[in-house]
């Protein structure tokens, strides 16, 4: 039996989309989530699917901000943005940076199945698209060990890097590593899997906290887990439609200092989005606007996806 997604309590509708990635990133080759409206607007709650009901509640949280809340003031109109390239061969990633019009990319590297030569080559592809000016980060999403993070650090730094990304998963090795090589280390997963990502020790493991709306619980909570740290932020997306990455958006216009391009350039990665106006970066930048979920008819989701993320919503609910 189809069951419809329920209505959470103060919202007025809700509905499901569904995209192919243009490319498989980390695994995903399909995105898709639950879209909610609600006196503020549109708010998004569109976990992985390996995410379970506890991990998922803080992705509600933020969704039910957005819809039920809106965001704080932005000090800023506008975002700079990277290029987020995947684990494609040097050609592609050479066209995609090529043709984002970013002068930031941050390009995955220690795909599984991929060799240390094959992100060397992808990352000075990426270099000479950008030229001498333009900025390099890595994203290893903890692949490796300190030793072996040594080594690929000092290696993929021939092309100058901004900074390293989640290089390991632990932050005592991350703390190890950033001892022993020059390049920034930021820290992703060890902020937002965290039981309680305020209260994780980052001093001596990372210069830079990788922000995500979703995953934080908010906009508000992405806000306090900066002001906790006390360190540059970076905010980067969850693969959202442009109604999540409008989120990330408000997130990144309300941080009183932002040093560095964020990661929300990636509805580029969809192939499709629930919007006519998609949230993509004009010379590398996102304006601070609001989204209208006006395509939701084109990108609605099979009927057995749709009961799946009914139940899922249920249970996060009930939880
Ligand atoms: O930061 C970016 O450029 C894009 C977002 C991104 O990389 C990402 C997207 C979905 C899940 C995990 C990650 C990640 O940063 O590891
Ligand atoms: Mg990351």
């Amino acid at each position: 039996m189809i069951t419809s997604v329920p209505l959470p309590p103060g919202t007025t509708a809700t509905a499901v989309w569904s995209v192919p990635m243009r490319t498989r990133f980390r695994g995903i080759d399909v995105r898709d989530g639950v879209l909610v409206r609600g006196p503020a607007g549109w708010g998004e709650f569109s976990p992985f699917w390996d995410y379970g009901v506890a991990e998922s509640r803080r992705w509600w949280a933020a969704a039910a901000e957005a819809a039920l809340e809106g965001w704080p003031a932005p000090v800023r109109d506008s975002v700079p943005v990277n290029v987020t390239v995947p684990a494609v061969d040097a050609e592609r990633a050479h066209a995609i940076v090529a043709a984002s019009g970013c002068r930031t990319a941050k390009v995955k590297v220690a795909e599984p199945g991929q060799t240390p030569a094959d992100d060397l080559a992808r990352v000075e592809a990426v270099r000479d698209a950008l030229g001498p000016a333009g900025a390099v980060r890595v994203d290893a999403n903890a692949a490796w060990d300190v030793d072996t993070a040594v080594a690929r650090v000092r290696e993929l730094d021939r092309v100058g890097l901004e900074y390293v990304e989640q290089p390991c998963a632990t932050l005592e090795e991350l703390a190890a590593l950033r001892r022993r090589v020059d390049v920034r280390v930021a820290v992703d997963e060890g902020v937002r899997r965290a039981g309680d990502p305020l209260a994780v020790d980052l001093r001596e493991a990372a210069d830079v906290v990788v922000l995500k709306v979703q995953p934080l619980g908010g906009v508000r909570a992405a806000l306090r887990v900066a002001e906790a740290h006390g360190l540059p932020c970076v905010v980067s997306s969850a693969l959202e439609s442009s109604v999540g990455i409008a989120a990330g958006v408000a997130l990144a216009a309300a941080l009183p200092e932002l040093p560095f391009a964020c990661g929300l350039a990636t509805v580029a990665l969809l192939d499709g989005d629930v919007t006519a106006d998609p949230l993509l970066p004009v010379d590398g930048a996102l304006p601070v606007r609001a989204v209208e979920p006006d395509r939701l008819a084109e990108v609605t989701a099979p009927d057995d996806v749709t009961d799946r993320w009914g139940r899922r919503l249920t249970a996060v609910l009930a939880a």
